[in-house]
């Protein structure tokens, strides 16, 4: 095999090392460089479902609505007290497309029923490391299609508080580090040269 030919692997083999809420899996494997060396390589990788993600926008007030929880990965990283403020987010669930999933999670999470979804692009949040893919879309509302109070769910032990902010505060606090997370910067920043989508 060659690098020419599609992925540098051969005697692919797989491994459960744990299968709790994350499914840890070691890939053992022959690599195969491009000079032709093959040498016998191992991976850990986090198997994860897909996932989706939406930058709301709440037109009535012209304000993004965003989400703030309690990340226990980030308190354990030692930033600050934890909680951390992100685009409405979560899991797709079985027999779920990733629409619907979309459409569900910004409603538990944020109380906005949405009707339409943008699509901005899916994102591999960390290619070294898991398998996760997140759907990104935006996701325009009004006032009147605010149809809950969000907050997520109850049964999930979800506290989530709804943040509303502006563009100009939003892109502010990328630029501060105060918006840290990968996904919401990402669409932060196709906001921002997307602007005419949100009358911006
Ligand atoms: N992480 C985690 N969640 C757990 C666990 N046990 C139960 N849960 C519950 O699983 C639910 C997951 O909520 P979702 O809204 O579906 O997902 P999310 O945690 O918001 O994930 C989204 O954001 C993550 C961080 O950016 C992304 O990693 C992920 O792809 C997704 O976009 C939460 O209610 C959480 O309490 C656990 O051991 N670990
Ligand atoms: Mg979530």
């Amino acid at each position: 095999m060659t690098r020419d030919q599609s992925a540098p692997i051969s005697n692919l083999s797989r491994t459960t090392l744990s299968d709790g809420w994350c499914r840890l899996v070691e890939y053992a494997f022959d690599y195969h460089f491009a000079d032709g060396r093959v040498v016998e390589r191992s991976w850990e990788v986090c198997e994860r479902p897909e996932a989706t993600s939406v930058l709301v926008f709440d037109r009535s007030s012209r304000k993004f609505v965003l989400v703030r929880q309690f990340r226990v990965p980030v308190y354990a990283m030692g930033e600050g007290d934890g909680f951390f403020l992100e685009t409405a987010a979560g899991l797709i669930d079985d027999g779920e497309s990733p629409e619907e999933t979309a459409i569900r999670e910004v409603c538990e999470e944020t109380g906005y029923h949405v009707e339409e979804l943008l699509p901005i692009r899916a994102i591999i949040a960390a290619p070294g490391l898991m398998t996760e893919k997140i759907h990104c879309y935006a996701a325009i509302v009004d006032e009147g299609m605010r149809i809950g109070a969000g907050g997520g769910l109850d049964e999930e032990h979800e506290e989530i508080q709804v943040v509303h902010l502006a563009f100009d505060e939003a892109m502010a606090m990328v630029d501060s580090g105060e918006i840290s997370d990968a996904k919401t910067i990402v669409m932060l920043q196709w906001a921002a040269l997307n602007r005419d989508v949100f009358g911006l």
